[in-house]
């Protein structure tokens, strides 16, 4: 059975990433990119779906872990009653091959290590033919092939189709293995030098992390944030992942099991704007270039969510041989979301921009061009019940935060044709569409008698999304129906001071059965409107509270579930990170949003 989803830790080449357990096992890992198919499924079945473990012999959880300063390769100690060891993982940033390396070295004694290799592709149901060849043992399968060594080389055996090594390590001695991914048809991998690799690993990202510029009391938190969300990045194409897993479920046995593998307009822009506010300005180029690329085409045509190159068709479908994360049915591949109408998405998009045009970047035309593009589109569209940003199976509604979001779109269009009529622009129309979603949601979405916006057009239910109501600006922090919707998620969606994102009891919304756990962007969210409704105190509170769900190596799922106190959801994901560091800023007296 897989571990517990806190017990993992992530590495990555900025193309793919994989998970590593306590107990020194690889259970997550999708070759060659994020939306790959696993080699490694384990996580979401069992070890025959394909896992790596290398720990000392018959031990268990290591004893210690964290990350190398500042960087994303991955220590893990083992103190046995023979001596120590330690065995650092990490992938090195690639030029063409992905790259698994997995560096063993002796602190004290003489310690037993076992490795037992398991690779199955195609999300853990091909088992491949292995061979050896120069010094590798190498497993194919159709078009994917994956080439073992090590240095200095230990001897291997196979066994109910695993490659198994044992071997003994002293106190300064080093045994480095590389598992290198290869298209099955092409020649045998360039060989990386591991010692080499991990030295550049460590250095790119130190040089990385250097750059971060936030100053407050929980740098280390921020910079692991920061490293996690840059982590989700596809180099080759600037697009950004929400998570790099599919189908950790949001209710332990429950059917809420989502691919995450993907970039939604939404989290990713989101996951700019946190990277934008602490100084990377390349990653919010490479990102608009992907957006470029992704949405040219007929407006009508545009997706909420694209592949890593751009993509537009991910048909979600089930994969029936994998059992599930505890058996969570369904494991789900590509994801039905993809054709939905979200509103608020335009709105995200262009607020990005709008931030990063006021940095004096991505002043490009035709960067105005896609806002405009959006913004056309919206005009048409604004009024049309959708999806919303939980993106909901059930029946379209009017959400309110989508039409606040909506909002955004034209507030801050009218506020770039403001500051620069030359960039070219219907502001007339904009400033009419404002007003006009602004009264909107004012006499519809607001429920008088309670004192609270709700979750839709005529609902009662409440939504945490109303949360960024004043962070967004569309109306000030002390108007009371701002300070009476805070009261009102904190009374009526929080669970241990954690947020859920809407109500489960009575009409559900979201056409699924099951529960699932708080949310826990929507937990940060409530921190920030806490802050800036003047709650100063009580918002610090529950950001150490929230710091605390982060796992020993400083990593958030999607969700928290209070009682089990478990992390719930992929993992680790953007959406929870980018929350983390808005907090931090802005609780340290950064940015405050609009
Ligand atoms: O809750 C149902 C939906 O759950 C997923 O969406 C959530 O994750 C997205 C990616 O982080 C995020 O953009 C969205 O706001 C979240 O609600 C899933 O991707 C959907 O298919 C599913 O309907």
């Amino acid at each position: 059975m897989a571990a517990l989803i806190e017990d993992y830790a992530l590495i990555g080449d900025l193309q793919t990433a994989a998970l590593v357990g306590r107990d020194g096992s690889v259970d997550w890992l999708c070759l060659p990119r994020f939306d790959s198919a696993a080699c490694f499924a384990a996580l979401l079945g069992d070890e025959d779906n394909g896992h790596w473990r290398l720990a000392p012999d018959g031990a268990g959880a290591c004893t210690r872990r964290a990350y190398l300063k500042d960087s994303l390769a991955l220590e893990s100690v083992w103190e046995t009653a023979r001596g120590t060891v330690k065995v650092t993982d990490f992938m090195p940033q690639r030029d063409r091959a992905p790259d698994l390396v997995r560096i063993v070295e002796g602190v004290s004694g003489q310690v037993d290590m076992r490795s037992v290799l398991r690779l199955r592709f195609d999300y853990g149901d091909i088992v491949p033919w292995i061979r050896r060849t120069d010094g590798h043992r190498v497993a194919v399968a159709g078009p994917d092939s994956a080439w073992l060594r090590s240095e200095p080389p230990v001897p291997t055996y196979g066994r109910d189709y695993s490659t198994y090594s044992e071997f003994t390590v002293g106190a300064g001695e080093k045994v480095a293995f590389v598992l290198t991914w290869h298209p099955s048809h092409e020649p045998r991998p360039r060989l990386v030098d591991p010692h080499e690799a991990l030295e550049h690993c460590l250095a790119d990202w130190r040089a990385w992390a250097d750059r971060c510029q936030y100053e407050g009391p929980h740098r280390d938190a921020v910079v692991r944030s920061l490293i996690t969300l840059k982590a989700l990045t596809y180099a080759p194409t600037g697009g950004i992942v929400a998570a790099p897993t599919t189908s950790l479920p949001e209710e332990i046995g429950g059917v809420r099991n989502w691919d995450y593998r993907y970039c939604w307009l939404r989290d990713s822009t989101l996951t700019l704007k946190a990277l934008l506010s602490l100084g990377y300005e390349e990653e919010a180029t490479a990102w608009r270039d992907w957006l470029l690329r992704a949405v040219a085409g007929k407006p009508s045509d545009l997706q909420i969510m694209y592949g890593l190159g751009g993509e537009r068709r991910l048909p979600e479908r089930e994969l029936p041989w994998l059992a599930g994360y505890e058996r969570s049915q369904p494991v789900r591949v590509g994801n039905g979301a993809v054709g939905q109408l979200q509103l608020d998405v335009y709105g995200e998009v262009i607020d990005s921009l709008h931030v990063a045009r006021r940095g004096g970047l991505l002043a490009k035309p035709h960067a105005w061009n896609i806002q405009r593009h959006f913004l056309e589109f919206l005009q048409r569209h604004w009024r049309e019940p959708d999806e919303g940003l939980w993106e909901i199976r059930g029946p379209r509604r009017h959400f309110v935060h989508s039409k606040v979001m909506a909002w955004v779109a034209a507030d801050r269009a009218v506020r770039a044709l403001e500051a620069d009529p030359g960039l070219g622009g219907d502001v007339d129309a904009w400033r009419t569409m404002r007003d006009e979603v602004h009264r909107e949601v004012c006499a519809r979405g607001y429920d008088a008698e309670r004192g609270t916006f709700t979750q839709y057009y005529g609902s009662r239910e409440l939504d945490a999304a109303a949360l960024l109501i004043p962070r967004v600006g569309f109306l000030p922090p002390d108007d009371p129906r701002v300070v009476g919707t805070v009261d009102a998620v904190r009374r009526e969606l929080t669970c241990e001071g954690f947020v859920r994102r809407y109500s489960l009891e009575g009409r559900r919304v979201d056409g699924l059965p099951g529960d699932e756990g708080t949310f826990l962007v929507c937990s940060f969210w409530l921190a920030d409107a806490l802050y800036l409704t003047g709650r100063t105190k009580e918002a610090r509170k529950l950001f150490e509270q929230l710091l605390t769900l982060r796992n020993d190596v400083g990593l958030l799922a999607e969700e928290y579930a209070p009682g089990a106190g478990r992390l719930l959801g992929n993992f680790p994901q953007a959406f929870s990170h980018i929350g983390l560091v808005g907090t931090a800023l802005l609780l340290s007296g950064g940015d405050t949003a609009d």
